[in-house]
């Protein structure tokens, strides 16, 4: 087992707690996380990158418990191990498209991967110089794509990643996700409500608000 979750929950200041469903995810596994607006999806993948501490449970990727880390070491560990797809790219806005994924390699103290061919494989090679404020939506999700395996996590995190993409992008996104995932060997868990990635995802659990 690459990836799992015992008995999570968590409640925001002042509000309800959340009881989360266990997961369990091999190399190469895929899930989608499904679930009604203000249901919890979002809160769950922050539990899951170590974004947030949950009042009790456990989150074991590889040998680490996540839960048990905090500060420098957590932030070193997830920078090397766990990607993360916001649903907004949130780019370093005034560098460039290589210069954001270098910095992610700084931030991680890693610098295996080669910047280039990973743009190139996405298809945004010809943009590794250009300044990412240049970039069309989908451009810089493929950029915010690259950022988030540049550092090839066994783990990556995607927070709605097509909502504001076309149908042939939204298609491009779900199969660059899966096949690079594929590749290095990942887990990959999904938060979305777009039925056009259910078409190509079957794994899923549903939060729902207790
Ligand atoms: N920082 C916070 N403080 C207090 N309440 C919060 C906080 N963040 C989220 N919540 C509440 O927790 C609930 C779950 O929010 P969350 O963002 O996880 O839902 P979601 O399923 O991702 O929703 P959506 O599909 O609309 O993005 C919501 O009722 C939200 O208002």
């Amino acid at each position: 087992m690459l990836f799992s979750t015992q008995d999570l929950k968590y409640s925001h200041p002042g509000q309800p707690q959340f009881s989360f469903s266990d997961i369990s995810l091999d190399k190469g596994d895929s899930l989608l996380v499904l679930g009604k607006s203000g249901s919890g999806k979002t809160t769950l993948l922050n539990l899951l990158g170590g974004l947030l501490k949950p009042q009790s449970g456990t989150v074991i990727l590889g040998t680490a418990d996540l839960t048990k880390m905090d500060g420098a070491k957590l932030d070193l560990f997830r920078g090397k191990n766990i990607g993360i797809v916001f649903q907004k790219p949130h780019l370093l806005a005034p560098l460039s498209v290589k210069e954001n994924l270098v910095a992610a390699q700084y931030f991680a103290k890693e610098k295996g991967q080669n910047v280039q061919s990973l743009l190139d494989e996405l298809g945004i090679g010809a943009k590794a110089n250009s300044s990412v404020k240049t970039l069309s939506e989908g451009e810089a999700q493929r950029v915010s794509i690259a950022r988030a395996l540049v550092n090839k996590p066994q783990l990556i995190l995607a927070d709605e990643p097509t909502s504001s993409l076309d149908d042939e992008n939204t298609e491009k996104v779900i199969n660059l996700l899966k096949n690079q995932a594929e590749k290095i060997g990942a887990a990959l868990i999904i938060v979305t409500h777009d039925q056009r990635v259910k078409d190509h995802i079957s794994n899923f659990i549903e939060v729902k608000a207790t």
